[in-house]
């Protein structure tokens, strides 16, 4: 029996192009501005010193941690700092119009089926926290934020690490095989069921054969009351 349900956000509740094509470049475009305007603030002022740690230059100043940025954003680096700052980035966009955050149309009335079910939802994604609930508080639908118990980031470990979902479960306080983990990465399905939990792939775009997981392509696919 599933309690709680954990879903991925980037190509699992919203599209990958809404995070790669809008949400990355608008971070991208206004980041030295955000950092020379903000960079004493605490928040920020830590993300920094976070990401000078991550790349082994603990003094690096404001021009060089802008560069080191620059290639943790090439490289798609899940880098904590990085996504902190790009979270507060994107809150800008979020509040001025720029944009909504992408929801697939499957998914609201999925989360809102299986929560009159009993079941708690969550969110774990490489975005920061901060990001998750801006994404789903300026949603294509609204605020949705009310229908999660809870959002899980970076700092319980990398989504490919098996102790991540161990840390996540805890949290949760339900057994691993009564939880059941969301993502359209194979990867990350492997560390979940690792650590014992149920896991669905969600296939948005191209097939993955190699994948061991169950499979569907939207929401409406997914009963947790026959896993
Ligand atoms: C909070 S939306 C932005 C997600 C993000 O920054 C990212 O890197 C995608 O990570 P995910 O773990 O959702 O694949
Ligand atoms: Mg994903």
């Amino acid at each position: 029996m599933i309690r709680a349900i954990v879903t991925d956000i980037e190509g699992t509740t919203s599209d990958i192009r809404f995070v790669h094509n809008i949400l990355f470049p608008y971070a991208r475009q206004h980041l030295a501005d955000f950092l020379r305007e903000h960079q004493h603030q605490p928040e920020v002022a830590a993300a920094l010193q976070s990401v000078r740690e991550e790349a082994g230059q603990p003094q690096a100043d404001l021009a060089a941690v802008i560069a080191i940025l620059s290639d943790f954003m090439d490289q798609d680096r899940k880098s904590t700092g990085l996504k902190a700052l790009q979270g507060m980035i994107w809150r800008d966009g979020y509040l001025n119009g720029s944009f909504t955050g992408h929801l697939y149309p499957d998914v609201l009335p999925a989360l809102r089926r299986w929560q009159a079910q009993g079941i708690e939802l969550y969110v774990y994604s490489s975005g920061s926290v901060a990001a998750q609930k801006l994404l789903f508080g300026y949603s294509d639908e609204g605020d949705i934020t009310d229908i999660f118990s809870g959002y899980f980031d970076t700092h319980v470990g990398a989504k490919r690490e098996v102790t991540a979902y161990r840390a996540i479960a805890a949290e949760i306080g339900q057994p691993a095989e009564q939880l059941l983990f969301l993502s359209d990465i194979r990867q990350e399905l492997d560390a979940a069921a690792e650590a014992g939990w149920q896991t669905i792939q969600l296939l948005r775009g191209e097939a993955d054969s190699e994948s061991r997981h169950r499979q569907v392509t939207d929401f409406s696919q997914i009963n947790p009351e026959s896993i």
